[in-house]
């Protein structure tokens, strides 16, 4: 049996003043008048203000090969183990991502976990996620992986319409799945479905109290994911349950006794929150956020794994040795190797992110890059900031695009009064001038220059190829 290597929990559960306990109530709780179905969700505020407690220590977990999965074509073995590699590379020496879930239904989904298996990382740590039947809770043990997800959904839109139970049966069924897999030695991590629209105080915190309980007895760390299915989460200050992310991550610590380290946070984008609520998780007490590269998911998708590690440097003010130029190759391996585009406007690996095209902000990236760029993108992501020349860019964009596309910096670099820019910037806006409405590409750009003047073209692809040496 593992040891149990947690915070105390039943100290947490001393101090809270209230014990709390299932309401099996007749008829579900479906918070109509926060979700009428037939209007836009209301957010509550009841202006109480919960503590902010960040932990001592913070991650991220991957749920590309699950959730994201189910949401796009399945991946090939190769690209699950070249996706682990590229997040073992990401989550540097303190194993900030530190988990990844993975399928074990078919054949192909074992070979996969058992080739990221091999390589041997100590982080991410390889995890499940199964159907609770006797079958799986087997091949979770064969395939020697320690913790497994198990679905137990907490709110009555699935208790009483999906499953039609009461609340009293399906916490019973779901604390026999439990027991079974303590049975079988393995750490379970309850995934809370729909969290966000549950009864927290008549079923999330006595059903949390209940595998608390099994822990102590068991000695086995058991997991709480607070699942936020559709994304009704809310972080701002003085909101109220269900919707409350500062609330349900609180209340689970505070009043089920749940320790920090075993609490975690899965959220979807569905109304534009899941990075803040994410974040916001964090500082109100949950070490662990679960996401997916690239934030690929159910409907608009899981919480972007690339920006939560790097909203983790922003809140602890380090890098802690991850790799973030690892994030560009992700981000050109979806692109390249599984044909998922990125939207272009996408944060931190969109094609246009650190791209401007304006005229104005060419002329200040011109004078100092800082001015318009988020942070060095090209030393941290890999990422040069650019500008894309079009009608709006100006002799100060095509003077960007020459010192930025042949790598001309100090004394070298070109000029937005020269020559060379003013005959480029004639053709350039004779293309405009007759219709043209897409963006100039690389190539197009370094034709016209060599059209406008063959000699600084010559010497410029030197000063390119001696840039690349
Ligand atoms: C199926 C559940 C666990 C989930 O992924 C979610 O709630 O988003």
């Amino acid at each position: 049996m593992a040891i149990v290597e947690f915070s105390d929990h039943t100290n947490l559960l001393e101090q809270s003043a209230y014990k709390y306990q299932l309401q099996d109530v007749e008829k579900p709780n479906l918070y109509r008048h926060l979700f009428e179905y037939d209007s836009i969700p209301k957010v509550p505020f009841n202006h109480r203000l919960v503590p902010m407690g960040m932990p001592k220590e913070i991650w991220v977990t991957d749920t590309t090969f699950r959730d994201g999965q189910q949401s796009c074509s399945p991946f090939t073995v190769k690209q699950i183990v070249d996706l682990f590699k590229l997040m073992h590379r990401l989550s540097g020496p303190k194993g900030i991502v530190r988990q990844s879930e993975f399928f074990i239904y078919t054949d192909k989904d074992r070979q996969a976990l058992e080739q990221c298996q091999n390589l041997g990382y100590a982080f991410p740590e390889v995890t499940s996620w199964i159907r609770a039947n006797k079958k799986d809770f087997e091949l979770v043990k064969s395939a020697g992986v320690k913790e497994t997800g198990i679905l137990v959904s907490c709110s009555d839109y699935h208790i009483f319409k999906k499953m039609n139970l009461t609340r009293a049966e399906a916490m019973d069924k779901y604390l026999g799945i439990v027991k079974s897999a303590l049975e079988y030695g393995i750490r379970p991590r309850c995934h809370f479905e729909d969290i966000t629209r549950a009864d927290f105080y008549g079923f999330v915190v006595p059903f949390a109290i209940e595998l608390m309980k099994l822990m102590e007895e068991s000695g086995i760390p058991i997991k709480i994911r607070a699942c936020d299915t559709l994304g009704y989460g809310v972080g701002y200050p003085g909101v109220a349950l269900p919707r409350s992310v500062p609330g349900i991550i609180y209340g689970l610590n505070h009043h089920a006794g749940v320790p920090n380290e075993l609490l975690e946070w899965h959220g979807h984008n569905d109304f534009y929150k899941v990075v803040s609520n994410a974040g916001t998780a964090w500082l109100y007490g949950c070490s662990s956020i679960n996401c997916a590269l690239l934030g690929i998911g159910e409907r608009t998708g899981n919480c972007p794994l690339e920006a939560m590690v790097i909203e983790y440097a922003q809140l602890r003010g380090t890098m802690d040795g991850m790799d973030f130029t690892a994030i560009t190759d992700i981000a050109n391996y979806f692109e390249d190797e599984i044909g998922i585009p990125v939207p272009p406007r996408t944060p931190f690996v969109g094609r246009n992110f650190n791209a401007t095209r304006a005229g104005i902000h060419a002329d200040g990236m011109l004078k100092d890059e800082e001015i318009y760029n988020i942070f060095n993108t090209e030393k941290i992501l890999n990422r040069p900031a650019t500008v894309m020349v079009d009608s709006h860019s100006g002799a100060a964009g095509i003077a960007h695009w020459i010192n930025g596309f042949y790598k001309l910096t100090g004394k070298k670099a070109v000029d937005k009064r020269s020559e060379l820019v003013a005959k480029m910037k004639e053709k350039v806006d004779a293309l405009y001038a007759n219709g043209r409405n897409t963006v100039m590409g690389d190539y197009e750009l370094d034709n016209i220059l060599r059209e406008c003047d063959e000699r600084a073209y010559e010497y410029f692809q030197i000063a390119r190829l001696d840039d690349e040496d």
